[in-house]
């Protein structure tokens, strides 16, 4: 059994990421590793790859490219109960996205050649896993996870906005700019924010942010005192206030120095319930996005080891 296997979305990265796969699996070769991989070939298909992977006896699955390809592959790592298909995997990133937001809290080098080497470190640190259950627009009752940020309101309006471009100039100016214009469309939500099982909010919001890792939207420290493996969700709420001085605040989110402003509330908790007063709200969930009307949120059992320097 070789000792890697590598996941990879050539749609990645603007779609470089097909381009690109040849000179990494070169580099890959040059420095004496021992892998297989496959590519996906539409989208949703790397949590089951990484099972089959995982199932097959490979112990280091790496993702190579965004969030979303990370966030598939997380999936791939557990059971439908929350379990571990086996302990011993661990999960390794080679970041070919535009937001790359994960891998700068866990610490991975976004540079490739670094990316590379620091697979062969053999350190691993545990991390937290998200479980948000909800009813989808089908009925059905679904159980997702994230290693990341999940949230409602603005962030999945803005995903959903940046999804849709070419975000060619990059994570952080796509997903500045996608920001700019959604807030100026984005309402409120009325909603209910239920914090181990006690009523913490209800009210008007524009986001919920239920937080592992501290940064989305190619850079904004929205969770600060997000830790990794401290067992806790963080809720970051961003409350109703004017759109300029949304706006305005805005800067204050990329050194992540908001949560002090009045309109913001954030605490740590083991459960939350995000419920909705009125309709729908966008969902997102490492940059996946969907719609619902309520979603409960939890630590899954186990946590995952990430490869990492
Ligand atoms: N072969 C494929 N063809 C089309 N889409 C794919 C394929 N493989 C994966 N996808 C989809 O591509 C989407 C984007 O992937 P990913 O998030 O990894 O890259 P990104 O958008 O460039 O990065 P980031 O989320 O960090 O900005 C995901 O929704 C994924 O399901």
């Amino acid at each position: 059994m070789k000792e890697f296997f590598f996941v990879i979305n050539p749609k990645s990265a603007n779609g470089s990421t097909a381009q690109y796969w040849p000179r990494i699996k070169e580099m890959l070769q040059d420095e004496k590793y021992d892998f297989d991989y496959q590519l996906t070939s539409a989208p949703n298909q790397a949590d089951e790859i990484a099972m089959e992977a995982i199932r097959k006896g490979y112990e280091k699955i790496v993702a190579v490219g965004g969030d979303g390809t990370v966030n598939e592959v997380v999936n791939g790592f557990f059971l439908d109960d929350g379990s571990l298909v086996n302990p011993k995997a661990k999960l390794g990133i080679i970041s070919r996205g535009t937001g790359c937001d994960f891998i700068r809290t866990m610490g991975i080098p976004k540079d490739v050649k670094y990316a590379i080497r620091a697979l062969k470190s053999g350190k691993a640190k545990p991390s937290d896993v998200i479980e948000g259950e909800y009813i989808s627009q089908q009925g059905q009752k679904i159980i997702r996870r994230c290693i990341n940020i999940s949230d409602v309101g603005l962030g999945g309006f803005v995903v959903r906005r940046v999804n849709h471009t070419t975000k060619s100039s990059g994570g952080f100016l796509s997903y500045l700019l996608g920001t700019l214009l959604s807030v100026l469309k984005c309402p409120t939500f009325d909603l209910e924010i239920i914090l181990d099982n006690k009523l913490f909010f209800s009210g008007e919001v524009y986001l919920a942010a239920v937080a592992n890792g501290k940064y989305l939207g190619g850079g904004m420290k929205l969770a600060p005192e997000a830790i990794l493996d401290d067992g806790l969700l963080d809720l970051v709420l961003v409350k109703a206030m004017t759109k300029p001085r949304l706006l305005w605040n805005l800067r204050k989110v990329y050194s992540g120095t908001h949560l002090s402003h009045p309109k913001i509330a954030a605490d740590k908790c083991k459960t939350v319930t995000v419920r909705s007063l009125n309709g729908d709200m966008p969902l997102e969930m490492d940059g996946e996005t969907g719609s619902v009307k309520s979603i409960n949120y939890k630590l899954n059992k186990e946590k995952i080891e990430v490869i990492c320097e």
